[in-house]
């Protein structure tokens, strides 16, 4: 087995394009070579940070921090601006796989692509399609098109496809926030599970259940690591900046 840690990033930036005008766009493209219609956001800045295999990282921020960003481009959703990254295994995106499901299929067709796309072969679709269907447990829906799921459910679909795809690297996105308190217990028992033999990168505003669960914890704070290291010390750390700004905000 190489030494090599499950996830690298290095210097990694992203900035997003803005336009102010619906046709600037156009103009980009037709014109994009002489001028430039857009305005520059950089959202993530030189974020080099290593995740070593059978690590459990969490990742903390205020909204709009760069979380996601940071996930999707570890997923290669989107790509960096600038930096590298390199991931060892085969990585199971919880919740961004969600967003690729199609409205139209249903439950069970996009679980299958969706299982395919995480490389199970159709054999193993297969022979694992059933259990996917009743981890997801949304009933007769599975049959039904997912345009008329709800969030959870589909957060559901999501999390059972990722947990039936032998991943090494789960990454995972705010998926308990959406599902019940019954689905919630339920991921987080499969987290836990999971962490004895795999990578975990997991973004959450669930401090007790990070605190828990991880060896280390990431604060990122408008797009850079403001601090990195034991999940305790941080924590207390982002408490009390939030707890300082809330108090500064109400004049307590
Ligand atoms: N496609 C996009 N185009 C322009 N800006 C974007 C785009 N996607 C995200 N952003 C911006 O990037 C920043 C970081 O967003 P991101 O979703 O990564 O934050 P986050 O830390 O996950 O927030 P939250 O806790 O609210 O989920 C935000 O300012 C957001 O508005």
């Amino acid at each position: 087995m190489s030494s090599e840690p499950a996830i690298r990033c290095t210097g990694i930036g992203k900035a997003f394009q803005l336009y102010a005008h619906q046709n600037d766009q156009l103009k980009q493209i037709l014109f994009g070579l002489w001028k430039k219609f857009y305005k520059e956001k950089w959202v993530l800045h030189d974020m080099t940070f290593t995740v070593e295999k059978g690590e459990r990282v969490g990742i903390i921020g205020r909204n709009g921090a760069g979380k996601t960003t940071l996930l999707q481009i570890i997923c290669g959703i989107t790509m960096p601006t600038k930096g590298e990254f390199k991931v060892q295994g085969r990585i199971a995106p919880i919740l961004a796989l969600g967003s690729g499901f199609d409205g139209l299929l249903t439950g069970r067709e996009n679980a299958r692509i969706g299982a395919a796309i995480l490389g199970l072969s159709k054999k193993e679709v297969d022979a694992r399609i059933e259990d996917i269907a009743a981890f997801a447990d949304v009933g007769p829906f599975f049959e039904q098109p997912m345009r008329t799921y709800s969030m959870g459910m589909i957060a559901r679909v999501a999390f059972a496809i990722c947990a039936h795809a032998d991943a090494n690297v789960l990454i995972v996105d705010e998926a308990l926030s959406v599902g019940d308190q019954i689905f919630q217990h339920k991921c987080e028992r499969y987290i836990e599970d999971f962490a004895h033999n795999g990578t975990i990168l997991m973004v959450s505003h669930d401090l007790d259940f990070l605190e828990k669960l991880c060896d280390r914890v990431l604060w990122l704070e408008n797009g850079v690591v403001k601090e990195i290291g034991e999940p305790a010390r941080i924590i207390a750390d982002y408490r009390a900046a939030m707890d300082a700004e809330e108090n500064q905000a109400t004049g307590a």
